[in-house]
């Protein structure tokens, strides 16, 4: 494991987790952990086993040697899973989940099976890094991953100041997903979840209690707000939004997008003093969960710049640093 001791931080084993990521120092929010390339990449979304087999077996040796000591969610119970596909689905697609669900309950780990539980997304497809891979979930995590396809890296920067010997933590999956929901996405990793957001769920007034009605609400507004016709409706769901996963302590890019959401319907009925505020913290979130070589980050970047210009005077001068010539003073800007 020599290659996953960096200044920031090293990995160890844990006695229930496997190998865990901790950090060796007080780092800040907006500090890029790591910048890696891939270990083996598949140019493809929808992976079959052939396509995986395929890119394992152009890796050199030593490669293919690494590669095995990774983690492998292989020997689940079959029952936790339907024992059929809907008659409706695509026969490659059939094949896909039939090959995943071999891999996730047969007895030995396969190429397969550590490709499945390591895999980030990529732009059109999947890889799996090696140091990246030792990242563990938490529903709450403090540490945010995002495949950089102009770098051909992955990228995770911390979302939160981390204290010395602090675990990082990345969520893999979708942070408004209610519990069940994440129950069963993370099952196929082989676990069950026991962080904050996950226990003590019946327990009242717990913060498991309360964030299973505060994720849940999330997913309700997120899935409807593209189809809300009323812009104050919008803009009401918005603050709701960020005003929930501030307390669910979700500093994810989706708060950052929430936040641009809110100040391009500001901008729209002409509040440019709300708009250049939310379009603010969108950029100060996205620099710290993306970094700013993003395009999400650029895209806020001139949002708060074509906001600012269409301030008053006076107000330009009261809304300070951050602001379209802020920008550039404050070094935002690379
Ligand atoms: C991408 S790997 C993470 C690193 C892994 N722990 C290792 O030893 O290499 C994913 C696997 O880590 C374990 N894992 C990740 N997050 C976990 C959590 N919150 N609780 C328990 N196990 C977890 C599960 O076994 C999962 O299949």
């Amino acid at each position: 494991m020599a290659a996953s001791q960096t200044s920031l931080f090293s990995v160890h084993l844990t006695p229930d987790r496997g190998y865990a990521v901790f950090a060796n120092a007080p780092i800040k929010k907006g500090t890029l952990l790591l910048s890696e390339t891939p270990l083996i990449r598949i140019h493809k979304t929808h992976y079959l086993n052939h396509d995986v087999v395929t890119a394992y077996n152009k890796l050199s040796p030593s490669r293919q040697q690494r590669y095995w000591t990774l983690a492998s969610a292989h020997g689940q119970d079959s029952s936790r899973y339907p024992d059929q596909i809907y008659f409706s689905v695509p026969e490659k697609e059939k094949k896909r989940i039939e090959e995943q669900h071999e891999a996730r309950t047969a007895g030995e780990k396969s190429i397969l099976s550590i490709f499945m539980t390591n895999a980030m997304e990529c732009d059109k497809g999947a890889a799996v890094f090696e140091v990246a891979a030792r990242f563990n979930h938490s529903c709450v995590p403090n540490a945010h991953f995002a495949w950089c396809e102009g770098l051909g890296r992955e990228m995770i920067f911390a979302i939160k100041d981390l204290g010395v010997g602090e675990e990082i933590t990345l969520s893999y999956c979708d942070p408004f997903y209610d519990i069940s929901m994440r129950r069963w996405e993370l099952q196929h990793y082989g676990f069950v979840c026991e962080c904050i957001a996950c226990t003590d769920i019946e327990t009242p007034g717990s913060f498991g209690q309360q964030s299973k009605d505060r994720r849940w609400r999330l997913r309700e507004i997120d899935d409807s707000f593209d189809v809300q016709p009323s812009a104050d409706m919008k803009l009401k769901m918005g603050i709701e939004m960020v005003s929930l996963m501030a307390r669910e302590g979700l500093c994810t890019p989706n708060l950052a997008h929430t936040y641009l959401q809110i100040a391009r319907i500001s901008a729209d009925k002409g509040d440019m003093h709300t708009a250049v505020k939310a379009a603010k913290h969108a950029l100060e979130n996205y620099l710290i969960c993306l970094g700013k070589d993003s395009e999400k980050t650029k895209n806020a970047e001139k949002s708060l710049r074509a906001f600012t210009k269409q301030l008053p005077e006076e107000k330009v001068k009261a809304a300070g640093p951050g602001t379209a010539s802020g920008v550039m003073k404050n070094g935002v800007k690379a």
